[in-house]
């Protein structure tokens, strides 16, 4: 990466705003999913070592400018005091004189979280004002948010024209992955797109076809794509507006020597949410009354063959309404094949990470991103906000 990391600066003594996404799930107050904090855990001892005065700043959800009781930050500071075996203090704002006087009294290692910066106006504005204010609690900026990378945000952007600011460790380790997977890719490299939404994965197919060898479309996303080649999808998933484009992916495919591969059968069922008259029908066999909801299982022997003789998987979406169990069973194949694989495998998406979490197979996934929609939009070839106004080596 040609940016610079807390590795080429001197922290000691320093007060060090940094950037994590601490947006983790809550249910009832309690933190269903830590992985977003464990995961910025070497920076923030990174920095503790080497002696920083340490001021975390997150987002939490979406609260539009107003102080939300349920998404305050308390929760995550709890959990990160656990994880570091050490307190971490906590604002219940993010700017202001309560906050300046906690700063000050922060000693060398010291850990302070402050309150959500979404509960500012000013900070999805990216406004300036709010960015100096967050600036003037710091003398280092250090961006760790890779999940949120890909939004200029006051507290992600705006501040890194305030102060020195360099990326964390977790950035780096992000950023270089995605970066050495799709830059100078080993190959045989095969991507696999699912879930649910074309509209939404539609760069990512096209990218894809330009640099994988093979790609895979399974989830909500195929049956366009069959559609397109004249099957009849019943009451499946479509995106009508995107079917000449599906035609022109193929195409591409073809020119660049690529294989594409579509589901050959499929599971279908009455209602998505539970198995209801389900059964496996091969494709332009799909029932008028049902829809499709996984892929079947030769599709899935092909798809797991294709994954062990990889060097390299990129995978992101699921192949079907893996939350239901009888509909998980395609993506559970798809997971375990990348598990199995002697390649690289890439695990982008919040919900294939969660599916490989749900199958306990994560620590099987050489990485799986902090990021959904960072780490979308990186593969797709932008640039990320967060990381640009870094600072160059
Ligand atoms: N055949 C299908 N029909 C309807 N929904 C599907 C189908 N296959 C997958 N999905 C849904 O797609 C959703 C995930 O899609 P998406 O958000 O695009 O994935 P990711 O978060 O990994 O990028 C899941 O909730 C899953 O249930
Ligand atoms: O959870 C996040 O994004 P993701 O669901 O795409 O991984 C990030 O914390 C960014 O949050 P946002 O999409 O509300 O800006």
């Amino acid at each position: 990466m040609n940016k610079k990391s807390i590795r080429d600066i001197d922290v000691k003594g320093k007060k060090v705003f940094v950037r994590v996404d601490f947006n983790v799930p809550l249910e009832n107050g309690a933190i269903t999913d830590d992985t977003r904090i464990r995961e910025t855990l070497p920076t923030i001892k990174f920095l503790i070592e080497k002696g920083a005065k340490i001021i975390l700043a997150s987002h939490l959800g979406r609260p539009k400018g107003q102080f939300v009781e349920e998404m305050r930050l308390t929760p995550a500071a709890a959990r990160l005091s656990e994880l570091l075996g050490k307190p971490v203090a906590k604002a219940d704002e993010a700017i202001g004189a309560a906050v300046e006087a906690k700063v000050a009294a922060l000693n060398e290692g010291d850990v302070l979280l402050l309150e959500n910066v979404r509960f500012y106006e000013g900070e999805e504005k990216n406004d300036p004002e709010l960015a100096k204010a967050f600036a003037g609690l710091a003398d280092i900026f250090v961006n760790d948010a890779f999940g949120a990378a890909h939004r200029a945000h006051a507290s992600t952007e705006g501040i890194a024209h305030f102060l020195p600011a360099v990326s964390g460790l977790l950035m780096e380790k992000e950023l270089d992955v995605l970066g050495k997977a799709l830059n100078n890719p080993e190959r045989p490299f095969t991507a696999i797109v699912g879930g649910s939404k074309v509209k939404d994965k539609i760069d990512v197919i096209n990218k894809m076809i330009e640099i994988a060898d093979n790609i895979l479309i399974g989830g909500g996303l195929s049956y366009t794509f069959l559609k397109a080649q004249g099957n009849e999808i019943g009451l499946s998933l479509c995106d009508d507006s995107k079917l000449d484009l599906t035609l022109e992916f193929v195409e591409k495919a073809k020119k660049l020597g690529k294989k594409l591969y579509l589901p050959v059968d499929i599971v279908v069922s009455e209602d998505f949410k539970a198995a209801v008259n389900s059964e496996i029908v091969g494709v332009g066999g799909i029932p008028a009354n049902k829809e499709g909801v996984d892929i079947g299982p030769k599709t899935r022997e092909i798809y797991a063959e294709v994954i062990k003789n990889s060097k390299l998987v990129v995978w992101n979406g699921p192949m079907g309404v893996f939350e239901v169990d009888d509909f998980a069973h395609g993506t559970r194949a798809v997971a375990q094949a990348c598990a199995e694989t002697s390649g690289y495998t890439v695990i982008g998406g919040g919900d294939s990470a969660a599916a490989v979490e749900k199958f306990q197979m994560a620590d099987k996934m050489d990485h799986i991103s902090t990021g959904g929609g960072a780490s979308l939009e990186f593969m797709e070839g932008k640039a990320l906000p967060g990381v640009v106004a870094l600072n160059d080596k």
